[in-house]
């Protein structure tokens, strides 16, 4: 069953490559005959490439992209907050920025994927299937992860040089993302003893706020820690809705999450608090503020669907639609920011 599943998913990323095109490979054949070192070394060339291809794309899909959306919004939303308060941005130090967290953020999600797997967690039903299906070799995911983590070192390096904000706050916010993407899973593993949550509402929100905030300006605030309020819920809804349809697999391989320890009524409940409690925040600061603080309630629409989906219990796709949520309102809430009238804003 796993060997198919491979394949099949093999097969998927091989036409994705060759455009769907059947034709393709038959004309790669008739091509052998005019290379000149012959056939064989074409042939065995274009295996090379599609192998490649093969490889870079189980890669891919091992960082989980589709939840990148939770370490992108808080940056530009540490960007907007900077922009507001200093006239001005930086878009080099954004862009580097957003690499580092980027990068810290997909070796956690490696991290996950190799721990789960060590320990019996991800099985053939579970969302990452990276190492059950066998795509990747654990030792693909360890050293890819490592590679991410350097990669990391070598942008909050970059970022030190680029920004005035000093060392020790520097390697304080960095060394804290990266040591928190490490031990959700890794280590001691705070996601198995119901600390994930935890966890991603300070790493996704206050923590990844302040950070691109900080090498903006060039010092800590807490003003970004307040603003990062509503879009953490948000991405700590993410979360909650992946361990809520996780429940029953998470609780036979043993291990405690929020989810299981509440049970589903009352996770419902917290899922919905998750989602609507940002809404009431957007409603208050658009009332008493300024109006554009109203435009993140233009996915409003998107979340009522979210909420029947949870109460009858069809997990399936929510992560993922609550990720997508998650982009639109951080796209909503930044420009938001960007186009509220100067000093119309709430500051500490
Ligand atoms: C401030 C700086 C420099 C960095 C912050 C960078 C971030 C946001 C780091 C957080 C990394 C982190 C905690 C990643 C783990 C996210 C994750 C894999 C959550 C889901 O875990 P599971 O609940 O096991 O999900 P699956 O069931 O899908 O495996
Ligand atoms: C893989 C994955 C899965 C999730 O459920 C997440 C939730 C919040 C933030 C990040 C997440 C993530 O990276």
């Amino acid at each position: 069953m796993a060997k198919e599943l491979k394949q099949s998913r093999a097969e998927t990323f091989v036409l994705a490559g060759s455009n769907g095109h059947n034709g393709q490979q038959w004309q790669t054949g008739l091509s052998d005959f005019n290379h000149p070192l012959g056939p064989d070394h074409k042939s065995r060339m274009s295996r090379v490439a599609s192998d490649v291809r093969l490889k870079c794309a189980a890669y891919v899909l091992a960082l989980r992209p589709w939840s990148f959306s939770a370490s992108l919004t808080p940056v530009a939303l540490g960007g907007a907050l900077a922009y507001k308060l200093e006239g001005s941005v930086d878009l080099v130090i954004l862009m580097v920025c957003a690499v580092t967290v980027l990068v810290v953020h997909g070796a956690g999600n490696l991290v996950n994927t190799y721990y789960d797997f060590s320990k019996g967690i991800d099985h053939k039903k579970s969302d990452d299937r990276t190492l059950v299906d066998e795509i990747l070799a654990p030792q693909d995911v360890v050293m890819f992860g490592a590679l991410l983590y350097s990669l990391g070192c070598l942008c909050a390096t970059l970022l030190y040089f680029l920004s005035t904000l000093r060392l020790e706050h520097l390697a304080l916010i960095y060394f804290g993302g990266l040591s928190s993407s490490f031990l959700y899973t890794g280590g001691i593993g705070l996601k198995y003893v119901a600390l994930g949550d935890v966890v991603i509402l300070i790493t996704f929100g206050p923590l990844a706020v302040m950070f691109s905030h900080a090498v903006q300006v060039g010092y800590l605030s807490v003003l970004p820690l307040v603003y990062a309020i509503p879009l953490a819920l948000n991405t700590e809804a993410i979360l909650h809705s992946n361990n809520t349809r996780d429940m029953d697999s998470d609780k036979q391989a043993g291990i405690v999450t929020l989810a299981i320890l509440i049970g589903p009524t009352l996770s419902y409940v917290l899922y919905n608090m998750l989602l609507f409690v940002p809404y009431v925040l957007f409603c208050l600061l658009a009332t008493r503020y300024t109006i554009s603080m109203a435009l993140p309630l233009l996915t409003l629409p998107m979340a009522f669907p979210l909420e029947k989906h949870f109460r009858s219990r069809c997990y399936a796709k929510i992560p993922q639609k609550t990720a997508k949520l998650n982009l639109l309102m951080g796209i909503f809430y930044v420009f938001g920011i960007i186009l509220a009238p100067p000093g119309s804003l709430p500051s500490l």
